[in-house]
């Protein structure tokens, strides 16, 4: 039985902080209809894909910061998107700020999801790699406050079984980490599926602006060859709000290479057949794990995990959005 799926990206142009939620949703209907027309059977969407990037804003009003995450998953602004991949028969991959409440405690992810072809939850991820400040920079054209808005992902990186496949998830800063592959690519990953949202502008480094591109292709198509596995990776592109994110949405094949990709910086879909069995030309050659892979001597890098969940403890008393309120 062919193991293969039309698989697409369906990257975002700009979301404004004034778009309403609805009007979002809207234009992933229209991408996700477009994906079909082209034979599309599984649809990639980018990271937090129902709001402007919110985290580059220091927000002080807790009311105002909830606006941008989501309590239920469907809710009722995001029921069409799963009506309509229902009705079309597609699956997708969604980033979302995700809100959760336990008693009078508020948690907050940035969270991706995978939806089947009958509009069900199948797997669930939480963003590992959290990049970015704590506290504002006045110094920074813009901020980016994901370590004050989002806890560290609590559920690793799992893989689910749909599609015909083996999937993963992961969510940009975390493509720039071998061990997220690598994590992924031991528990059998035949896809990765990652949105993300890269400013051009690197404030700390701006001599590295020009390299935003070539370090986003860089270590997806690293991450895929070095695990055999299809990546797709979608962005948020364009001038949001004032700032000038990268395009480059692709899918790029066990070898490395990119198959396809978008052309632009707006709403836009690009698709390519994925043959799930095509993972087996690294995974049984260069790539044998079970032959090849020296864990003995990898030691350092699982090295210091304690100490790490203990300053992250330290910076979550220390944030007056992270607990009651
Ligand atoms: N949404 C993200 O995870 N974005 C990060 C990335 O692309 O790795 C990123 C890029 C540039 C920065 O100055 C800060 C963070």
């Amino acid at each position: 039985m062919s193991r293969s799926i039309v698989a697409a990206t369906a990257q975002l142009g700009p979301i404004a902080r004034s778009e309403a939620r609805a009007s979002a949703v809207n234009r992933l209907i229209a991408l996700l209809e477009k994906a079909h027309r082209r034979g599309a059977e599984l649809v990639v969407f980018p990271e937090l894909a129902l709001t402007t990037f919110f985290p580059r804003w220091y927000i002080e009003d807790e009311a105002e910061l909830d606006r941008f995450f989501e309590s239920e998953m469907p809710g009722p602004e995001t029921e069409p998107l799963f009506e309509a991949a229902r009705r079309l028969g597609i699956g997708f991959y969604l980033g979302y700020a995700e809100l959760v409440r336990e008693g009078d405690t508020k948690r907050r992810f940035n969270t991706s999801i995978i939806v089947d072809r009958d509009g069900r939850i199948v797997g669930k991820y939480r963003k590992v790699h959290l990049p970015g400040h704590f506290n504002p920079e006045e110094w920074r054209p813009f901020q980016h406050l994901e370590k004050r808005y989002f806890e560290h992902g609590d559920l690793g990186f799992p893989v689910f079984d749909a599609m015909g496949g083996t999937l993963g998830m992961c969510l940009c800063n975390d493509r720039r980490w071998p061990e997220t592959f690598r994590v992924l690519g031991l528990r059998g990953a035949e896809l990765v599926m990652l949105g993300y949202n890269t400013p051009v502008h690197y404030p700390q480094a701006p001599e590295h602006d020009h390299l935003q591109d070539f370090h986003n292709h860089l270590s997806m198509q690293a991450g895929a060859y070095a695990n055999g596995c299809w990546v797709i990776g979608t962005a948020k592109a364009g001038r949001e709000e004032g700032c000038d994110l990268i395009g480059g949405s692709c899918i790029i094949a066990p070898t490395g290479e990119i198959i396809a990709r978008t052309q632009g910086l707006g709403d836009e879909i690009a698709t390519a057949e994925i043959d799930f069995d095509r993972c087996r030309e690294l995974r049984e050659n260069v790539f044998n794990f079970a032959l090849h892979r020296e864990p003995g001597d990898y030691g350092p890098i699982c090295e210091g995990a304690a100490l790490r969940a203990q300053s992250r403890t330290k910076v979550t008393e220390d944030s007056r959005f992270s607990a009651r309120n």
